[in-house]
């Protein structure tokens, strides 16, 4: 069995899809409709939706395989994805690279694959939209030329989920994105009794520097701080532009307290970038830090709310000490 290669720049690409923040999530009919779509049209028995992650092959749509997930060394589609069109393999029994793959030795026994690689729009190959049959096929240019019309579409639906909860200027999660990832992570935190908190960023005196730099370099500014946040927080917090020049951080299994000193190491963080960038101004902000309390927060709404004000009260005093 041959092992597929890593794609080049396969750490950009592992980026892009995890961006997505589409891996776990539950079954979507958008997807489902496509592969159903793919079954009938070409008698298949199997129709997949493949992401292929790190170490594994995720199928966020798999029709006719009762199965979520494989390890990527096995998987076909980690072959695909090293190509700009679709593989077909007529008979993998009769394929040195997959004759003793598990898959073909054991369940599902695929004899016959064809996978049209997913792109993003910068040409990172996320997975496939893959057909699969027990029994060797044939696979003509007429059979090809549809796959990649449905794989077109199957790329016109990430694009519209990227386009939906991903920030442009930033690539933080935008607030529906956020609001959706952070009420599913205090959901979590609820369940197993762990604190969570929440910080509301506001930058201070913002409009100036558009004002007095330009629009493109208030544009880098809001780019610079998101940098900053994306590097102090975990990979486990939920990050998010919630529009103009607010963000906002959820901390998971994170106290009050210990929010507190993750918020100190992002003063010094800004405090060094500031030093250093001589752009002509500094990057200020006002911020809320909130610890879930389920007597006062019932939804990720009210946590967001009371940290609004808490950051607002700072604010306030800020202009105040400034005039
Ligand atoms: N460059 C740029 N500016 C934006 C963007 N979105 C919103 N803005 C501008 O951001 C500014 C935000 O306004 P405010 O929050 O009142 O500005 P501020 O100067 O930070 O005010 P304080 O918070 O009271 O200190 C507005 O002038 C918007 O036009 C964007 O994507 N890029």
């Amino acid at each position: 069995m041959k092992i597929a290669d890593f794609p080049a720049q396969e750490e950009q690409r592992i980026e892009a899809l995890h961006s997505l923040q589409i891996l776990d999530s539950a079954p979507e009919e958008r997807f489902d409709r496509l592969t159903r779509l793919a079954r009938r049209l070409f008698g298949v028995p199997i129709a997949v939706v493949s992401l292929v992650d790190a170490n594994r092959q995720w199928f966020k749509s798999c029709i006719g395989l009762d199965a979520s997930e494989t390890p990527r060394d096995v998987s076909f589609c980690a072959h695909a994805i090293l190509g700009s069109d679709v593989l077909v393999v007529n008979d993998a029994a009769a394929d040195e690279r997959f004759s003793d793959n598990p898959l073909v030795t054991g369940p599902p026994h695929i004899r016959f694959y064809a996978g049209c690689p997913i792109s993003t729009p910068k040409g990172y190959k996320l997975g496939t939209l893959c057909l699969i049959d027990s029994a060797p096929r044939e696979f003509d240019e007429d059979d090809q030329a549809l796959l990649r019309d449905l794989g077109m579409m199957v790329e016109q639906e990430l694009t519209a989920i990227r386009l939906a909860t991903i920030d442009d200027l930033t690539k933080l999660s935008n607030r529906r994105g956020f609001e959706t990832l952070s009420q599913h992570a205090l959901g979590l935190c609820k369940r197993i009794g762990r604190p969570a908190s929440l910080l509301y960023f506001d930058l201070d005196l913002f409009k100036q520097i558009n004002d007095r730099f330009g629009h493109a370099e208030g544009d880098y500014a809001l780019s610079s701080f998101a940098m900053m946040l994306a590097r102090n927080f975990r990979e486990s917090d939920v990050i998010g532009r919630l529009g103009g020049d607010e963000f906002a951080v959820f901390l998971t299994n994170t106290s009050k307290q210990e929010a507190g000193a993750v918020l100190e190491h992002l003063a010094q963080t800004i405090a060094d970038h500031n030093a250093a960038s001589h752009r002509g101004y500094d990057l200020l902000y006002s911020v809320g830090l909130i610890e879930f309390d389920p007597l006062q927060h019932a939804t990720i709404a009210d946590l967001m709310s009371s940290a609004d004000s808490l950051m607002y009260e700072q604010k306030k005093s800020r202009r105040r000490a400034a005039s």
